[in-house]
């Protein structure tokens, strides 16, 4: 689905009011049932205890003062905290008047501020999406209050403090939410980790925006879900067979990293590719044949790391990088490989690392290659970004810059692409974040170039069969027990749920 900046946010309200022939107060209501839902449905009112909304001068306190009119109905015991302010938005008015009078509300004044319980359940509704600068006076003062308290906060859209789309300053306040319910659409600022701390758990829920206006929207920022990959992965053919599935090449390992060569190629092996071959260092022949006897091994004539490439014609796809170290004579072969190869080719780990380090290198990337640094490889390879957004902007330029494709790997991974776009993974888990994780990646990516799939498609499927995979091993292993081998064990479940999605 698409990630949309504030300033269309409030043109699909607008497009939904106007399309759907309903009033701003009706689509408030509905936004405002969808977050009253998401609560109920995880507090009773014993549970919830006293709900404290604390509600800003614009429609997120409408929101806010709605969704206190709902709780209230349901049984729910509500306390509203109204910040002061020399104007409030029509819809802030017409759910003000439409508050029961039993509901108690206070005027926030910030040397007077309430006393917030220990584990209080307090909603967040000072400001949403219009937030046009950092917060100031009352309500800076309340949110530190309510941060410093460790209260149960549940976020109205957005914690308030927090842009949409841009970074706020570094000391601006925000207020820490442990839930978010966002509407519709995920916003980018849920997907940096800088913003972690103050989003929490992001669901986000359905209020019937206009679909029409959605799919036309300009934006160049995704969010990929298994909805967004539907009918991009080919199913196999009734009369295929291994020379349909391409000839995959991965040159990996050196002494005492030869497991990531391993791992790459069992990942590779479970990604569909029709045949496999493994180059490593010669001391990797016998772990490699017996590890993953489907690879055929091609070993290298110098024992510890690689310093040949072989005759590359016979592949569909070539993947590098993986425990690979940084000899200069493996440094040689990337050389060599960057010149010669007419094939896609997939680079990671210390083939990044050797591309950093030399300008000239980086100048023979052929156009469509797919990296996949985490970033502080991404950083080598560009420059130390400033924070999160300035990251983003560092990977669409280097992705235009050089003709590639960048898997820039983490929590929510970012896909850039030569055109701009940006596409976040929805897969994945924090297990994930153990060694030779990203080798597997790298086997899966290799496979789907070698079967011709677009560099685009090859990327985002591997990037979301990769997390969707280590989800499904974490429900084995738990987070912390998983190991990067772990993942490809639940690779083949990954894309049969991404072939079987597609309807009829
Ligand atoms: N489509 C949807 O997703 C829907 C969202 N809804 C909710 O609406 C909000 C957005 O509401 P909006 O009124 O645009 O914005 P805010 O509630 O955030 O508040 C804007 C007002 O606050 C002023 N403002 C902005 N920044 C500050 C600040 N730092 N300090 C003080 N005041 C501030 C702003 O004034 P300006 O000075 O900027 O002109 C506005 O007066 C969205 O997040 C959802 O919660 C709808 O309910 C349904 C559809
Ligand atoms: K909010």
């Amino acid at each position: 689905m698409k990630i949309l900046t504030a300033a269309q946010t409030r043109q699909a309200d607008a497009a939904t009011i106007r399309e759907q022939t309903i009033t701003s107060e009706a689509l408030m209501e509905r936004a405002a049932t969808a977050f009253t839902g998401w609560l109920m449905a995880r507090q009773t009112p014993a549970e919830a205890g006293e709900i404290l909304v604390f509600c800003g001068p614009g429609n997120n306190g409408g929101d806010g003062l709605a969704v206190a009119r709902l709780l209230h109905q349901a049984a729910y015991h509500v306390q509203v905290y109204l910040l002061p302010a020399d104007r409030y938005s029509p819809d802030f008015q017409a759910n003000q008047r439409s508050l029961p009078a039993t509901v108690p509300r206070t005027t926030l004044d910030a040397a007077a501020l309430p006393t917030i319980a220990v584990d209080a359940l307090v909603i967040d509704a000072l400001f949403g999406t219009g937030l046009s600068r950092p917060l100031a006076g009352v309500a800076a003062a309340v949110v530190a209050h309510l941060n410093q308290a460790r209260a149960r906060v549940v976020a109205i859209d957005i914690p308030s403090g927090l842009f949409a789309d841009a970074p706020q300053p570094a000391d601006a306040p925000v207020m820490r939410a442990r839930h978010t319910v966002g509407f519709e659409l995920p916003k980018l600022a849920f997907l940096l980790p800088q913003n972690a701390a103050f989003v929490g758990q992001w669901p986000v829920v359905p209020i019937g925006l206009s679909s029409q206006f959605l799919a036309q929207a300009a934006s160049k920022l995704y969010f990929v879900d298994a909805a967004f990959l539907a009918g991009r992965l080919p199913r196999r053919a009734t009369f295929g067979h291994k020379g349909t599935y391409g000839h995959a090449l991965l040159l990996a390992g050196s002494r005492g990293k030869i497991g990531a060569a391993l791992l790459a190629a069992q990942a590779c092996l479970r990604s569909g590719v029709g045949l496999l071959t493994v180059r490593t260092p010669a001391c990797g022949y016998d772990v490699l044949q017996t590890a993953a006897p489907e690879a055929m091994a091609l070993t290298d004539p110098s024992s510890d790391y690689l310093s040949e490439l072989p005759d590359l014609k016979p592949y569909s796809a070539v993947g590098i990088g993986p425990g690979i170290g940084q000899a200069e004579s493996t440094k040689q072969v990337l050389t060599q490989l960057l010149r010669e190869a007419q094939v896609p080719l997939v680079l990671d780990a210390d083939a990044l690392n050797l591309l950093g380090a030399d300008p000239g290198l980086l100048a023979l990337l052929p156009a469509d290659s797919v990296l996949t640094p985490h970033p502080r490889e991404f950083e080598r390879l560009t420059s130390p970004a400033r924070d999160d957004y300035h990251r983003l902007e560092l990977l669409r330029a280097f992705c235009h810059a050089h003709g590639c494709y960048v898997v820039l790997k983490g929590a929510y991974s970012c896909l850039g692409t030569p055109t701009g776009e940006l596409y976040f993974n929805s897969t994945g888990n924090p297990g994930m974040a153990t060694g030779g994780s990203g080798d597997v990646l790298t086997g899966v990516l290799t496979a789907l170039r070698a079967q011709q799939l677009p560099p685009l498609d090859a990327a985002l499927l591997a990037m979301y069969a990769h997390g969707r995979a280590g989800d499904l091993a974490a429900r084995n292993t738990g987070q912390a027990g998983l190991v990067a081998g772990d993942i490809t064990q639940f690779l083949g479940p990954a894309f049969e749920e991404l072939t079987t999605s597609k309807t009829f």
